[in-house]
């Protein structure tokens, strides 16, 4: 089956900058659950960004980048409209920052559902109040009158997942969606984006800094190291890494239940870029 995403030599420099945020990245994406790891500033979200195509402020070149049938490289802005939001997805962080605080959480996913199927405002009421059902919501009624102030974290990613599936995306960009979550909240979020994949067939790409999430919730696993892809990894052999990088950041991940001892530290190398800034 043809990859939902085929991404090969994507590189990106912000304006500005001397040195590009994201350096010759290939990787293509089935039904599955994909991981993007890597420590702050790896260029991580720049990628998921540049596939949404939500980087005005940089330059970026690659030899193929294609969602579906989507040229991404060539889509004009009008073509990637209709794509965005409503063929591909992204979920961030904190859905405080996601949703419009004074209005109602129920009436955002209404209206998001008006712009994009044509409808009376009591239709689009129960599609939304349906889509609060889907992500687990018990009492959709009365979620869908509250404000987002009104709504815990793991609640407020909910609306924004069920806004999202008002149009069932093909591929769906998770930016550290449960890093403000506690660790219930987390399950409950993961599982949902777990029944997408499985039920819906979505392609998931989410963006973490936790390896330990990704690998318990992930099919496969990029490794990210200043800009570069340094590995892929089944999730599930993520112990058979061969680059440094992968092998400290195992390494320097707590173990719960293992024998105590100072934490190690990650220590970086400048051998593991060559002197052209490739992957060693
Ligand atoms: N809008 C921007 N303008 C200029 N430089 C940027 C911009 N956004 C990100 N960068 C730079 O690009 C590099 C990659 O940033 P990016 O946010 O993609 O990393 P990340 O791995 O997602 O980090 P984090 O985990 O902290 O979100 C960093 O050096 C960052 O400072």
């Amino acid at each position: 089956m043809d990859p939902i995403l085929d991404i090969r030599n994507l590189s990106i420099r912000y304006q500005g900058s001397a040195e590009p945020a994201v350096r010759n990245v290939s990787f293509t994406l089935g039904r599955e659950r994909l991981g993007i790891v890597g420590e702050s500033g790896s260029g991580k979200s720049t990628v998921g960004r540049a596939i949404m195509r939500l980087l005005d402020t940089a330059e970026l070149t690659a030899d193929k980048m294609t969602f579906e049938e989507v040229d991404l490289l060539n889509a004009s802005e009008r073509q990637m409209l209709k794509v965005r939001g409503q063929r591909m997805s992204m979920i961030l962080q904190d859905p405080k920052f996601s949703l419009n605080p004074i209005q109602r959480c129920g009436h955002q996913i209404a209206e998001a559902y008006r712009t994009h199927v044509r409808c009376t405002k009591a239709e689009a009421r129960q599609r939304a109040v349906e889509m609060l059902e889907q992500v687990h919501i018990r009492d959709p009624e009365r979620v869908y009158d509250m404000y987002p102030h009104e709504v815990s974290g793991g609640m407020g990613q909910r609306v924004m997942i069920a806004m999202m599936l008002l149009t069932s995306p093909d591929l769906v960009i998770a930016d550290e969606p449960t890093s403000a979550l506690d660790v219930t909240i987390r399950l409950q979020v993961l599982r949902i984006l777990d029944g997408l994949v499985r039920d819906k067939g979505i392609g998931l790409v989410m963006i973490s800094h936790d390896l330990n999430l990704v690998r318990a919730f992930c099919d496969r696993v990029l490794i990210m190291y200043a800009g570069r892809l340094v590995e892929t990894l089944d999730a599930k052999h993520l112990d058979r890494a061969q680059h440094p990088y992968t092998q400290g950041l195992l390494a320097a991940q707590p173990r719960i239940g293992g024998p105590r001892g100072p934490l190690s530290v990650l220590d970086r190398q400048d051998s593991w870029l060559n002197a052209q800034g490739e992957v060693a």
